[in-house]
């Protein structure tokens, strides 16, 4: 049997930008870290690394396509995984779709050629992971999950992305820290609060050379 592999051809980018920024108290997508948005900012990062991307949000202020939920009632990250399902699964050539938080804009520049590369079977999930700890909303997924996962989130009551990945054959992969003029940045640092942002700005300095 011919080794499964998945080419950046077959892979479609969806930035996951549809949550309610309540810690941070306005929308995280549009919020400046230095000269740029957070969601300009994880759009160049992710756009040499699929081949086509969307946001997933009510509303975009840059100029790139939106994925509204297609389930009501912000029911949380999986909802918008779900619309990133059901966008790639109507793209022609595209089998999966890889998923970033829009809050997140130092992800590594390899992290869906790491993601496919894990890849074994076409049902296969792969999840990013740094310091022992995953982040399920970084993921490779195939498309012609939409069904399970529209299904699943109708009766599932928490609704965890973790609860749902239990589900399925998931395969983790781990990244390294990275260095920088300061110490060790986790690639996978979150912005969820205005302190983040301070810490991110400093973050932004340190990468700096
Ligand atoms: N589509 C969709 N995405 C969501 C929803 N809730 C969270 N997300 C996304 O999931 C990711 C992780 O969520 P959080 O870090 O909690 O972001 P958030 O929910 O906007 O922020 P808080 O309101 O402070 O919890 C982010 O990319 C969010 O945009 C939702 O109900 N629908
Ligand atoms: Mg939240």
């Amino acid at each position: 049997m011919a080794e499964f592999s998945l080419t950046k051809s077959d892979i479609a980018g969806v930035v996951l930008a549809g949550g309610r920024s309540q810690r941070m108290g306005r929308d995280k997508a549009s919020v400046m870290l230095g000269a740029e948005s957070l969601l300009r900012h994880v759009l160049s990062r992710l756009s040499p690394q699929v081949s086509s991307i969307a946001v997933n949000a009510d509303a975009a202020e840059e100029d790139v396509p939106v994925v509204p939920d297609r389930i009501s009632g912000k029911a949380g990250p999986m909802a918008g995984i779900h619309a990133a399902m059901t966008h790639a699964a109507a793209i022609p050539s595209v089998t999966h779709v890889a998923t970033v938080s829009v809050d997140c804009p130092f992800f590594p520049a390899d992290l869906v050629a790491r993601l496919a590369a894990t890849l074994e079977r076409p049902s296969q999930i792969a999840i990013a992971a740094s310091e022992g700890r995953s982040h399920p909303v970084f993921g490779l997924w195939p498309v012609t999950l939409a069904a399970d996962l529209e299904s699943w989130i109708a009766t599932d009551e928490k609704r965890r992305v973790r609860d749902f990945l239990l589900r399925h054959d998931v395969k983790e992969v781990a990244f390294p820290l990275h260095p920088t003029r300061a110490s060790l940045l986790d690639p996978f640092f979150n912005i969820n609060t205005p302190d983040d942002l301070v810490e991110a700005q400093r973050w932004l300095e340190a990468l700096r050379t």
